[in-house]
């Protein structure tokens, strides 16, 4: 048995396929959703020696296929790239495809990211499936149909909502993963937690460590319940209208902060996103909204599972608050040239809210140092 959570999106609805072995059986599920259409699988070059054998070998068994070899791109933040999307339709569209090629997303979020938009765009539109293997891609960014790329004016700021057809999440695939990325993962696992599910977050600081050292059935509740979160405010609100925004909660800060470094590996985006919940909360705790015991509960349990909580802790980096805040002026949740921040009234009780002051931001961003 699987644990199987449907995004209830009507005619673009699909199913996310969670637990240990999923990627063997990726060749009968991927049959049965796409029959005798061509897929062409692409992934990066630190995924490709570690899991594209197994599911290549369990799509060529079901009889799926395929329109040439793997696409194999290189890993990490830069691969989201207008450089590396034209080189990747380049390479899908000389194979003189037809829209009824599915292209299937084998890595990260990077991989996640842009395979989507390059399904969107390709053809005007070809179908896609995510099979995620990190742990953010497992319990965030393969399910919710936001793809995109990053520009010099920041993260994400090109891109498309194009939802894939099926997403398949093989928990077993997380024991390869270096224990940084875990931890990057966790903190999307998390965020559920403090944006409306309380009883989530005191589970995972009872049980934190067993998801981050990977043991299967804390992993599979935790990517279970992150899915079924995502999935039900997914199918409120697809294109963020209103209540998906809670889904950026540190996010706000967390992207600034990607942005300043310039998305290398000083600072993953699960770090960033951490790093921004905390100065959310502080934000809030500043404002009144939340008691001021709240930003210090939380980042005690970000620090004792082992991801940054405090500036000074990302090694290398020189920050300067204007030039966060310049990054933050460019948030894609800007209206009226004001910011929308995602808040917090405590833990589980995650809000938007506008008109915030300036200073307050800065002091913020000054005193997370
Ligand atoms: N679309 C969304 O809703 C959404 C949500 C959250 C994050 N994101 C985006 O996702 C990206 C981050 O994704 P990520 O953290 O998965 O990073 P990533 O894709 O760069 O993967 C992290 C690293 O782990 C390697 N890797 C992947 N799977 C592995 C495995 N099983 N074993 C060993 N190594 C493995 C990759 O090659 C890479 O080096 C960011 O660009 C972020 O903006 C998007
Ligand atoms: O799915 C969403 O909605 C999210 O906001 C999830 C985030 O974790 C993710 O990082 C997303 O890519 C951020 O989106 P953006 O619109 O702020 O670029
Ligand atoms: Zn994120």
């Amino acid at each position: 048995m699987r644990d199987i959570v449907r995004v209830d999106l009507a005619e673009r609805g699909y199913d996310i396929v969670i637990g240990p072995g999923v990627i063997g059986e990726a060749g009968e599920r991927v049959s049965t959703l796409i029959g005798r259409r061509p897929v062409i699988v692409v992934t990066d070059d630190r995924v490709a020696p570690l899991h594209l054998a197994a599911l290549e070998a369990s799509l060529s068994a079901a009889g799926v296929r395929s329109n040439g070899p793997a696409i194999v791109l290189p890993a990490g933040e830069k691969t989201k790239s207008f450089g590396q999307l034209e080189a990747l339709l380049d390479d899908i569209l000389g194979r003189g495809i037809e829209r009824s090629t599915v292209l299937v997303a084998l890595g990260g979020g990077v991989i996640g990211d842009l395979v989507g938009f390059a399904a969107a765009i390709a053809l005007r539109g070809l179908d896609f499936i995510q099979v995620p293997t990190t742990l953010l891609a497992q319990v965030d960014s393969s399910v919710g149909g936001k793809t995109g790329i990053n520009t010099r004016h920041g993260k994400n700021l090109v891109g498309s909502f194009h939802q894939p057809l099926l997403v398949l999440a093989d928990t077993a695939a997380l024991s390869t993963l270096p224990p940084r990325h875990m931890l990057a993962g966790y903190a999307e696992v998390v965020k559920y937690g403090l944006i409306d599910d309380a009883g989530f977050y005191q589970w995972l600081e009872e049980h934190g460590a067993a998801v981050r050292s990977g043991e299967s059935d804390a992993l599979v509740r935790a990517v279970t319940v992150s899915c079924a979160a995502k999935a039900t405010i997914v199918g409120q609100d697809e294109r963020e209208s209103g209540r998906r925004a809670l889904l950026n909660f540190g996010h706000t800060f967390g992207h600034a902060l990607e942005a300043a470094v310039g998305y290398d590996d000083r600072l993953l985006h699960g770090e960033a996103v951490a790093l921004g919940m905390g100065m959310a909360f502080d934000l809030s705790a500043r404002l009144k909204l939340c008691a001021p015991d709240v930003p210090e509960r939380v980042r005690a349990h970000l620090a004792m599972i082992g991801l940054p909580t405090r500036l000074g802790d990302v090694a290398g980096v020189t920050w300067d608050t204007e030039e966060l805040l310049g990054h933050m002026a460019k948030d894609k949740k800007v209206a009226d040239g004001k910011i929308t921040f995602v808040l917090a009234r405590g833990i589980g009780q995650a809000f938007t809210a506008r008109d915030i002051d300036g200073h307050e931001v800065a002091a913020v961003l000054d005193e997370a140092r």
